[in-house]
């Protein structure tokens, strides 16, 4: 059996009886119905649709008191939620659906509509474990690609999917779309914007729509899927999967630059002046120029096309060049792809041109960017959307389940004792995921070492892409762990890593926060202000001195979450 098969369990807390998913509408197929002008969106998708269907509504009527939702603008409003019934990882999914004012096909949506996603993403952030986002399948694959660099620093899954033929419809791919989706959001922590489609889970910004009617309509050409749904089971290649590796909280980026960039493919018989013309465009400031095989264009006579792509580049503007191929990449092995690198043109590696479209305008909107830190920018994997060919492929041999387990356990311990290099030699021979993976109780190392005392080793974890977002089985995160703990520093860094109390674990958190107000205001329970904070700091240190005993209470904790004490 492969690791990935016997791995397919992995970060999912099965005690934790539910994940709430925030389901964001913003038109196409999916929701479409007949119309005498042709298929259009529809409204209500989940009264409906999802209501009616066994498989997406378990007929159990969660109470609407938690169902928040905060629109792009802000406001907040409650919305009803429904539950799938349990999966087989025994857990269910509650999920509401936030449907756009305006429903759109995806052939008209833009930089707008990529905007309003992001936003709503950002305004429901802490309410909600993870998203998805159903969208028409034409113009799926770019905002895909634009959301993964608007998104930065994401923790959570964002997974975009739609569909072929509406859910109303008698045989449709739909339904298994919209469930395939829920159930990865809501049982894998995989903190990438990624398109669910076909029973495949594929990296956003690497996919491209490859049929027009099929079912199996995007592929990833140059990347894996991050996980296949086979029968009945997700198998997820964890090797695969990016986690963000700074100590910074979630944010995005709205403003892309997508009115100042254009896309030209090069043809057989293309004149150096039609290419000229586009790069004459008032305002133009990057060219995404699609080439043909390893990134060859035609040097027109006397180097006419050289000369008009060297002269733009000379005036600015970034020119990019991605191969018109479905796989491989650009690099000048032939001698017009020389000429073009050597003009200046930008080798777009394997990227697609959705990618790199959307990459550029991201870029060119980034305060203080120049045409040379764009150009560098765009050479360099992001989001994961290229393949940098220098970057050294290191594969772990497969370990197996026990293997597995000693590992958490000895980095059990490693993090209790307060062992930095411990630590790192045991992950140096670890697959890179194990920093989510969880012992018995559910624990991360993070949750770990958010109660033990060195705050080197939970930095460590956190640059090492480390998940703030799971729980154990008890429901908890690592920041409530490390309020519990009084550990004041780990609850600042946790905070800056873009860690949240969990809406489920408010309730608790508000209660020990009557006893020790100051560390759970910087866990985030109570709007406090900086004075206030360290008012209740200093009495809480007071506090501290009267109650020293509770360090051994602490380390017994520790122990006994990081296995059996050694001999
Ligand atoms: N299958 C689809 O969703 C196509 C539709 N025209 C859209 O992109 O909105």
């Amino acid at each position: 059996m492969s690791q990935t098969a016997k791995m397919d369990t992995h970060h999912i807390s099965s005690s934790i009886p539910e994940s709430q998913v925030l389901i964001i509408m913003t038109g196409g197929t999916i929701c479409m119905q007949r119309s005498p002008s042709g298929f259009i969106p529809a409204r209500d998708f989940q009264q409906t649709c999802l209501a009616k269907m066994p498989i997406f509504n378990d007929g159990s009527r969660p109470s609407v008191s938690m169902d928040v939702v905060v629109n792009a603008a802000g406001e907040k409003r409650k919305y009803a939620s429904l539950r799938t019934p349990p999966s087989l990882y025994d857990r269910q999914v509650r999920y509401t659906v936030f449907e756009f004012e305006e429903l759109l096909d995806s052939s008209s949506i833009d930089s707008k509509g990529w905007a309003e996603i992001a936003q709503t993403i950002y305004n429901n952030y802490t309410l909600f474990d993870a998203f998805v986002v159903l969208h028409g399948t034409d113009s799926l694959a770019y905002t895909c690609s634009a959301l993964s660099f608007m998104l930065q620093n994401l923790g959570k899954p964002v997974i975009l999917t739609g569909s072929q033929a509406p859910m109303l419809e008698l045989q449709n791919d739909a339904s298994d779309n919209l469930l395939g989706s829920l159930v990865v959001a809501g049982h894998f922590m995989i903190p990438e914007v990624c398109l669910y489609f076909n029973y495949k889970l594929f990296r956003g910004n690497r996919t491209t729509k490859v049929a027009a009617s099929d079912f199996a309509a995007f592929d990833s050409p140059n990347a894996p899927p991050l996980a296949v749904t086979t029968s009945m089971r997700t198998q997820v290649n964890w090797d695969l999967v990016h986690r963000p590796t700074s100590i910074e909280n979630f944010s995005i980026r709205t403003n892309l630059d997508t009115t100042n960039v254009a896309c030209l493919r090069i043809f057989p018989g293309i004149k150096p002046e039609m290419v000229d013309a586009v790069l004459q465009l008032k305002g133009l400031r990057g060219l995404i120029l699609e080439t043909f095989g390893a990134g060859n264009a035609p040097g027109g006579r006397d180097n006419a096309m050289t000369n008009v792509l060297a002269s733009a580049i000379q005036r600015g503007i970034v020119i990019i060049n991605i191969t018109q191929c479905l796989t491989g990449h650009v690099s000048p092995v032939y001698a017009p792809g020389m000429t073009l690198f050597r003009a200046g043109v930008v080798a777009g590696q394997d990227m697609t041109t959705e990618a790199a479209l959307t990459k550029l305008a991201y870029l060119l909107a980034l305060p203080d960017s120049t045409p040379e830190s764009i150009a560098r920018d765009m050479a360099i994997p992001l989001r994961g959307e290229l393949t940098s060919h220098s970057q050294t492929v290191f594969r772990h041999p497969e370990g197996g389940l026990s293997e597995r387990t000693t590992t958490l356990t000895a980095l059990g311990y490693a993090i209790a004792k307060g062992d930095l290099e411990k630590v790192k030699d045991l992950l140096r021979g670890a697959n890179n995921w194990v920093v989510n993976d969880s012992d018995y109780s559910g624990n991360t190392p993070v949750h770990i070492a958010a109660q033990s005392p060195s705050l080197e080793i939970l930095r460590y974890f956190l640059l090492q892409g480390a998940s703030v977002h799971l729980r154990n089985s008890a429901g908890r995160t690592p920041l409530f762990l490390a309020a519990s703990a009084s550990l004041t520093d780990h609850v600042v860094l946790l905070r800056k890593s873009g860690a949240h109390l969990h809406a489920d674990e408010r309730a608790v958190a508000e209660m020990q926060a009557r006893r020790r107000p100051g560390i759970w205001a910087l866990a985030g329970v109570g709007a406090r202000t900086m004075k206030e904070r360290d008012e209740l700091d200093s009495r809480e240190s007071l506090e501290d001195n009267e109650h020293s005993s509770s360090n051994a209470g602490w380390n017994r904790n520790v122990q006994a979450m990081a296995g059996s004490a050694p001999a």
